[in-house]
Order: C-alpha cells, then structure tokens, then sequence
C-alpha cells in the first residue's frame, strides 16, 4: 500500500475509499493532496474489482479550498509553466462513478473537487461557496464551468461574483447536491450509496456516467445518439443477458462485470 501524508485510502468490499486528512488546515488542497488524491483515485478506477469511489472530508471541512499559503508566493511564470491545477482534470477523466459526503465548508477548490464527483450527499452543515474573488482571483479548478451547468447561470454568477457560501438546502434546491441528510449520516449514506453503485454491473454503471457526463460537453443530438450507441454496445456483455434472464427468472442478478 503506498503512503500517503494528506489522505487515508481503504477498500471496503468493491469500494475504493479516500478520506481527505488535513484537518488542521481545513483540509486545504495543495499540491501533495492533490496528487495523493488523484493518484489513488487512478488506481481504483484501473482495479477490476473496485466499482465506485467514495470522497470523505471531515466534520468541519470537506475541503477549505485550494493552499492559499501554497498559492500566496506564486508568479504568472510558475503559475503558467506548471499548469497549475491541471493534474484535477484527471479526475473527471475517470470511468468509475464518484460519491462525495460534504460536511462543512466546501470552498474554491473543495466546491470544485466536490463537483468532481457524480453524486454528492451534503450533511446539514455543509456550506458550499466560490469565494476566490475575496483574494483577488477567480475559480481554476472547473468552477465557473461546472457550477455554471449544474445550477445555471443566475446562482453561479450570485456565487462566484458576490462569494458567498449557500447551505445545504439551497445547494439542493439549485441542484448542486444530491442528497442532504442530518450531519452524522453523511459518510454512511454516501458509503451506502457508493456500495450500491459497485454492486451494479461495472460496465453499465461506467456506461451510465458516461452517458449522462456527455450532456455537459454535447448538443442534445450528439448527446442521444451516444446514448443510444452505449446502450446497443451493452448488448455485447454478459450482463446484459445475466439482468435480463434474472428478472424473467425472479431471482438477483450476479454480475460478471463483463
Ligand atoms: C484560488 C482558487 C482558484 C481556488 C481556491 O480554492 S482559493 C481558496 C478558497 N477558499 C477560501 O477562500 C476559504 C479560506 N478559509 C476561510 O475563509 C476560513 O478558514 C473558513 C471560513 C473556511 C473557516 O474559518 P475558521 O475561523 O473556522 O478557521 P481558520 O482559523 O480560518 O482556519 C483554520 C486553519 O486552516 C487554514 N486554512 C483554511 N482555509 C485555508 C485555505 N484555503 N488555504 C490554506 N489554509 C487554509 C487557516 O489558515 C488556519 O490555519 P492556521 O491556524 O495555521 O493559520
């Protein structure tokens, strides 16, 4: 198992586990967290028998934002010629689906690592908020993107603009989560629901997120031809025939993942 200084990674059952472990900066991405997260999350979606992962922060913090110390004493030259943040994008590359529990603040950068993943489940405390503009920039991880797609663009320029945090209950009401449930089933209905989705069929669930990933980036046209092309392909495996044959048979499937 490697080591790792900022995270804690764990399997449980066809659960690939990252849990963020800086608590004492708020769980601050720099740049060592970055590739310890990424990193781990590369291997788990290359292992056959893991079919999820799940994204933990702590109590107070999800993720306080991008290292504003790291940040602080950069120039245009290092910024530029580091391509700085580039390394998250690898994360929105991955084939497995992504489950994210936010307790806390979820700032900047842990906004926008937590709109990395496909399904976030919010605690009540959770504070979600693009507040780069307080420092004199703008968001780099994906924000001005993925916030913009997920809730529009009214809630987005009111977030990234003004940057101030919205709780739990408007991120539902706009769209950004998925679920909000009280603060201590956070990572329990998270890690249940990160269960549920490796116990699919691996290549229908990876199929599904790719499926709905491309309505971000397709027109409607392109969009459901894909669809329709993924869902033909799935008539290639296995566990197409397993599902099909199961329900007329009354009983579960059992997935080869093949
Ligand atoms: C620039 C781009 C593209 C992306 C970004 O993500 S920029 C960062 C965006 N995030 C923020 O601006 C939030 C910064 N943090 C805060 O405003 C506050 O920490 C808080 C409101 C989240 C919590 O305040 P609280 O008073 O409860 O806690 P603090 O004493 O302020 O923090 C504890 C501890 O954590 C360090 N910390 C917090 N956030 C960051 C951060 N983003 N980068 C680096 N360090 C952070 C904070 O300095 C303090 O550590 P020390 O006691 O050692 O100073």
């Amino acid at each position: 198992m490697t080591e790792h200084t900022t995270i804690v990674v764990s399997t449980e059952g066809r659960v690939g586990k990252i849990q963020l472990d800086r608590p004492k900066a708020l769980n601050a991405l720099n740049q060592t967290l970055m590739e310890e997260v990424v990193s781990a999350a590369v291997a788990f979606d290359a292992d056959p028998d893991i079919g999820s992962i799940l994204i933990l922060g702590s109590d107070k913090a999800f993720a306080a934002g991008a290292d504003i110390k790291e940040m602080a004493h950069q120039d245009y030259p290092s910024m530029y010629a580091s391509d700085w943040f580039r390394r998250w994008e690898d994360l929105t590359e991955l084939r497995i689906p992504i489950v994210a529990a936010v307790k806390g603040y979820a700032l900047g950068g842990g906004c926008e690592l937590a709109m990395m993943a496909d399904i976030i489940v919010a605690g009540e405390s959770a504070k979600f908020g693009q507040p780069e503009i307080n420092l004199g920039v703008i968001p780099g991880m994906g924000g001005s993107q993925r916030l913009t797609r997920s809730v529009g663009k009214a809630k987005a320029m009111d977030m990234v603009l003004t940057g101030r945090h919205i709780g739990a209950e408007e991120a539902e009401r706009i769209g950004l989560v998925s679920r909000v449930v009280p603060d201590e089933q956070a990572n329990p209905v998270a890690e249940e629901v990160a269960e549920l989705i490796a116990a699919k069929s691996k290549p229908a669930a990876q199929m599904a997120k790719e499926a709905v990933a491309a309505s971000f980036e397709t027109t409607l046209q392109q969009g459901i031809r894909l669809e329709r092309r993924l869902f033909h392909s799935l008539f290639a495996l296995a566990d197409q025939a397993e599902g099909m044959s199961a329900f007329a048979e009354k009983r579960g499937p059992e997935w080869t993942h093949r």
